[in-house]
């Protein structure tokens, strides 16, 4: 079975990996998991500045173990064209994913696209459980007093 997931995949954590796992568990023993990273212009759109770029963000989504393909999407706003492109059984929207999953599934009904909607509710809970916080603990960082000379 084909299963989809989507994110920004900004700056790495456990709860992404946990979303990625879970997603390509319903697919059963032949799963492959396609992962959609959303584009930089998007995610401008709907949240914020992304700290790294598409390119690498999908060059790192595509090293993790449960991922077999990866792609960017689209830059236009429609989000069925990936889905006509990878034709999917199960669409995953994450535990805290800002997606309307009825209306999604209603949209995608509506296409003709037999892709299935599901919601992942497992959270990972830990210090550093979204990419925002990573952001904010770096900005309240004072690195003054630290050594910093191996940086470049
Ligand atoms: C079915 C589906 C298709 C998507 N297709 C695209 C796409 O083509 N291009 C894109 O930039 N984002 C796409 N996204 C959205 C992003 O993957 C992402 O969900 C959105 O930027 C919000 O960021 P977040 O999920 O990381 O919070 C899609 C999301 C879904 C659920
Ligand atoms: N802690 C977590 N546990 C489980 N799933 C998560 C967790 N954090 C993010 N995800 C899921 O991973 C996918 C990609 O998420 P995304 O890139 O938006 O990460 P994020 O850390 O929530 O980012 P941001 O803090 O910028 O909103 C989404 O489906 C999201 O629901």
């Amino acid at each position: 079975m084909k299963v989809m997931a989507t994110g920004t995949f900004d700056i790495l954590h456990p709860g992404h990996g946990v979303y990625l796992e879970e997603s390509k568990k319903l697919g059963g023993k032949n799963a492959k998991l396609y992962v959609v990273v959303a584009r930089d212009l998007t995610v401008e759109k709907r949240k914020r500045v992304p700290i790294i770029g598409e390119k690498q963000r999908l060059e790192v989504i595509k090293m993790l173990k449960p991922v077999d393909e990866a792609y960017l999407g689209n830059e236009n706003g429609n989000f069925l064209e990936i889905v006509e492109k990878i034709k999917p059984d199960i669409i995953t929207v994450g535990a805290d994913q800002n997606h309307d999953i009825n209306k999604l599934q209603n949209m995608l009904n509506n296409k003709n696209l037999n892709a299935k909607v599901v919601r992942i509710e497992k959270y990972r809970n830990c210090e550093l459980d979204s990419s925002c916080k990573i952001i904010k603990k770096i900005q309240k960082t004072d690195f003054t007093d630290k050594i910093m000379d191996n940086c470049d």
